[in-house]
């Protein structure tokens, strides 16, 4: 792998899941365009955020990148290697090195089994030996996320929903993963809770220098882990950019909703104070037949004839950054973008001054 190689490098990648359907003969009826051509890369030790509203396929991505889902088409590289179709042999020394945390801390650990015999488990099933052993080495994972070492033989419903997402941080990185997709790691906790477990992942990838893939439907808590974000509209990136300029100078008129205002019944500009609120109109579409061209001109109020019939592909806009690509027709003549308001995290108690 050359130093200019990205650890992970997605394009085109997709996944239709089928519908069956008929009767007596069960045949593909249609599909589920839950992911459509996606392009983007993740850098060694870099945090990338993707966030859109439920369904938009952000899941799915998580499990194609992770490959616990077969794409249907586009290719997957990690560090190089083509990993799109890969089997189980050319898939283990890498299913080691990408971890997944899952979104219910509850649902992904076994009841049955100790915080110990849990986080081990990895070491087990890849036949690892870390010198000192592997009980050692559990007990150092634990404080790594902040939980009592001394806590090892303890199961999982002595635990609170945040420390339970702990030991589940702790599972991932028994491995000593290069990267990590978080899909709503703390969408289940209270939101007291969420900071803590937010900053722990953020003292992971910084201090062990782990890639992350932050799946999250919330604004502010991607905003506050990722260094880059891709924002995602029915199966399709939308635009994609450094996190200051993505929240700072949003292209897409979608991005721009997003950031502006829970969507609601009618479309409005209303320029409060400099600042611009926007509401989208109806329903995200069925992704199973999505609209032409562009997948969100139906709800979009700059939409053209040309955004029917014409796909926009993601591309550099004349006065962003380098690396802040949207794929909107509009941009060419727009006024620039007002600032959106900034979403706010909870504050974590720990490290609330
Ligand atoms: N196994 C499956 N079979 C058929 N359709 C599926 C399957 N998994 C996901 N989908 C559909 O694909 C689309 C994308 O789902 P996905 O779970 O990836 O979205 P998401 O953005 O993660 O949403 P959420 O936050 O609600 O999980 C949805 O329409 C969903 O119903």
């Amino acid at each position: 792998m050359s130093s200019t190689t990205p650890l992970l490098d997605v394009s085109g990648l997709t996944k239709h899941f089928p519908i069956k359907g008929g009767f007596p003969i069960r045949r593909t009826i249609g599909a589920v365009q839950a992911v459509d051509g996606l392009d983007f890369q993740v850098a060694e030790g870099e945090s990338l955020g993707l966030v859109g509203e439920s369904g938009c396929g952000k899941s799915t991505t998580g499990r194609l990148i992770t490959r616990l889902l077969e794409p249907t088409g586009g290719r997957i590289s990690y560090r190089g290697e083509d990993i799109t179709h890969a089997g189980r042999r050319q898939l283990k020394p890498i299913r080691s090195e990408i971890q997944m945390i899952f979104q219910d801390p509850y649902a992904s650990l076994n009841p049955r089994q100790t915080v110990g015999k849990i986080i081990s488990g990895p070491m087990e099933i890849n036949d690892i030996h870390p010198a000192g052993g592997r009980e050692a080495r559990v007990r150092e994972l634990l404080e790594i996320v902040g939980l009592n070492p001394e806590h090892y033989n303890r199961f999982p419903h002595e635990f609170s929903g945040g420390q339970r997402q702990r030991i589940g941080v702790a599972r991932a990185l028994a491995l000593e993963p290069k990267l990590i997709v978080a899909d709503e790691p703390v969408s289940a906790l209270d939101v007291s809770i969420q900071a803590q477990v937010v900053n722990l992942l953020q003292k992971v990838q910084r201090d062990l220098g782990i890639a992350f893939v932050f799946i999250a439907h919330d604004l502010a808590v991607v905003r506050h882990f990722s260094q880059r974000v891709a924002v995602m509209y029915l199966g399709r990136i939308v635009e994609i950019a450094d996190r200051d300029d993505l929240y700072g100078n949003p292209r897409h008129p979608y991005t721009r909703a997003l950031l502006s205002a829970v969507p609601e019944a009618t479309v409005q500009d209303e320029g409060v104070a400099g600042r611009e609120r926007i509401r989208l109109v109806g329903d995200v579409p069925s992704p199973i037949n999505p609209p032409t061209g562009c997948r969100f001109r139906t709800r979009c109020w700059k939409a053209t004839e040309k955004c029917a019939t014409e796909a926009p592909p993601l591309v550099q806009v004349e006065g962003n950054k380098p690396g802040h690509l949207t794929a909107c027709h509009y941009p060419e003549t727009a006024d620039v973008p007002a600032t959106v308001p900034a979403p706010r995290l909870a504050k974590d108690p720990e490290t609330a001054a």
